[in-house]
């Protein structure tokens, strides 16, 4: 069963039980194209604006009170997630977001009127254009909703999720300070590191990561709300950029404020190709510790065989008992997205054009995608990882004693020439360190045993 709902256009026939109208409709009709859904992070940031917007105008008098608290009423519902399945649209539609904030302004009218008494959807007694939209352009409210959807998911899910990973690997880091294996630089032998201390590195490349995307949240919280169409805020009152922008603080709990220069904040998207870049930057770092594990994880029998990773399932469905690194392989693969989606939102943010970008549905499509991958990343990878890694300390007291860079303590000792000499006879002729030395007469037993101590390697103003 279908109803007739009106725009400027004309009437659309729109299915009984929807509460959206005319405009939303038009969009599916016009824009089938790919199945990625406008993310509902977006559609709940705008419900919270036309609550907030439906306060203010209220406290202006420029809305009836009955009308805002209906329209508050329905945004409350919509944020409450029960109208969900009301929000069809997807991604590939205008650029400005225009249908999708018309999308939510047409369910928040028409819940409101079916609040009111009235059938459901309409336009009486609540509009979607004059009272739900009151004072705002989709030019304004869709860069706020993806501000707030933005730092939302960043403040909520990301950043308590890379202290999860770093928590993990501190804690396993602090148990094998003390565990010296073989450093390996150019991915050949290099002089010893203890496993706590490579692991301190990651955990150190993660805060780099963390402190550049906690950089840019301030950016971020800047609103664009009371530009309207092009920025100089036709339409809305005095003031309504300031007011609109405490009120999101309060109802979120984030710090919110109005944008400086409302031109920047429709035509460009620095504050969040600049979060994109930080995002990018926690990528790099995850795709480090990810291929690292797998190497040093890789055997177990013909490989590094350093560490264990959990087997957390079988591996093969040929090859009998093989347990495969699975979790380095999904949290590189999803490092892999992050920095293409970097990519495509910093084309699309280069694409302002006049007064208005209009690829701001890729945009925030492209940077939500990669928050939530990098966040559930970062927890699965420490619970189904870390959490169950042990190193092979046998493997690498074996790689240790075997390696030729030992010989590096030598240095200052008998010097560079006599040591490399020692080093290229030992591997040419498969001797021990130790018996390339005595044959070529340049130490003793004793001046080998108390020189050559791996465990007196490990940091600066050492020496053998
Ligand atoms: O939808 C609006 O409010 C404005 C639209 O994006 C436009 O500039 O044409």
């Amino acid at each position: 069963m279908s109803r007739i709902e009106t725009d400027s256009l004309g009437q659309v026939e729109v299915p009984d039980e929807a509460y959206w109208g005319a405009q939303t409709q038009r969009s599916l009709i016009n824009f089938a194209i790919g199945n990625e859904r406008m993310p509902l992070a977006v559609l709940h940031g705008l419900a919270l604006i036309k609550k907030a917007a439906a306060r203010v105008n209220d406290r202006n008098g420029d809305l009836p009170a009955d009308i805002a608290r209906l329209i508050e009423q329905a945004a409350d519902e919509v944020l409450d997630g029960k109208h969900d399945d009301q929000f069809p649209l997807v991604v590939w539609q205008t650029g400005s977001g225009t249908q999708s904030n018309m999308n939510v302004n047409e369910v928040i009218a028409g819940r409101a009127n079916e609040l009111a008494g009235n059938p459901r959807g309409g336009k009486v007694p609540v509009h979607p254009n004059d009272h739900v939209n009151r004072s705002q352009s989709s030019n304004d409210c869709f860069p706020t909703a993806m501000h707030i959807a933005a730092a939302q998911a960043v403040q909520n899910h990301l950043l308590p999720a890379i202290s999860e990973l770093s928590g993990g690997l501190a804690e396993l880091s602090a148990r094998h300070m003390k565990l010296v294996k073989t450093g390996r630089t150019h991915m050949m032998d290099a002089t010893p590191i203890t496993f706590g201390q490579e692991l301190s590195a990651y955990i150190a490349q993660l805060d780099y990561a963390e402190r550049a995307i906690r950089s840019a949240l301030p950016d971020v919280c800047e609103l664009a709300q009371g530009g309207t169409a092009v920025g100089t805020g036709l339409n809305s009152p005095h003031g309504f950029g300031e007011a609109i922008a405490s009120e999101l603080a309060a109802l979120s709990g984030l710090p919110f404020v109005t944008a400086p220069n409302k031109f920047a904040a429709l035509a460009g998207h620095e504050p969040l190709t600049t979060l994109s870049g930080a995002l990018k930057t926690l990528a790099v770092t995850l795709m480090k510790i990810a291929n690292d594990l797998r190497l040093l994880g890789s055997g177990p029998r013909a490989g590094f065989a350093e560490v264990k990773l959990p087997a957390n399932e079988p591996g093969s469905s040929i090859m009998p008992g093989k347990v495969n690194p699975t979790q380095c392989e999904a949290l590189s693969m999803l490092a892999c997205q992050v920095l293409g989606n970097d990519v495509a939102i910093g084309f699309a943010a280069s694409q302002g054009h006049l007064q208005l970008n209009v690829f701001k549905p890729v945009i925030i499509h492209n940077l939500l995608q990669s928050i939530r991958l990098l966040g559930d990343g970062c927890s699965n990878f420490q619970q189904h990882c870390i959490a169950g890694l042990e190193p092979d300390a046998e493997k690498m007291a074996e790689h240790l004693e075997r390696g030729l860079m030992l010989v590096t303590a030598l240095n200052p000792h008998i010097g560079y020439d006599k040591s490399a000499e020692i080093a290229k006879k030992a591997y040419a002729e498969g001797l021990t360190l130790r018996e390339a030395a005595l044959q070529l007469g340049y130490l003793t037993d004793e001046q080998f045993d108390a020189w050559v101590r791996p465990e007196n390697m490990l940091e600066a103003g050492a020496k053998g």
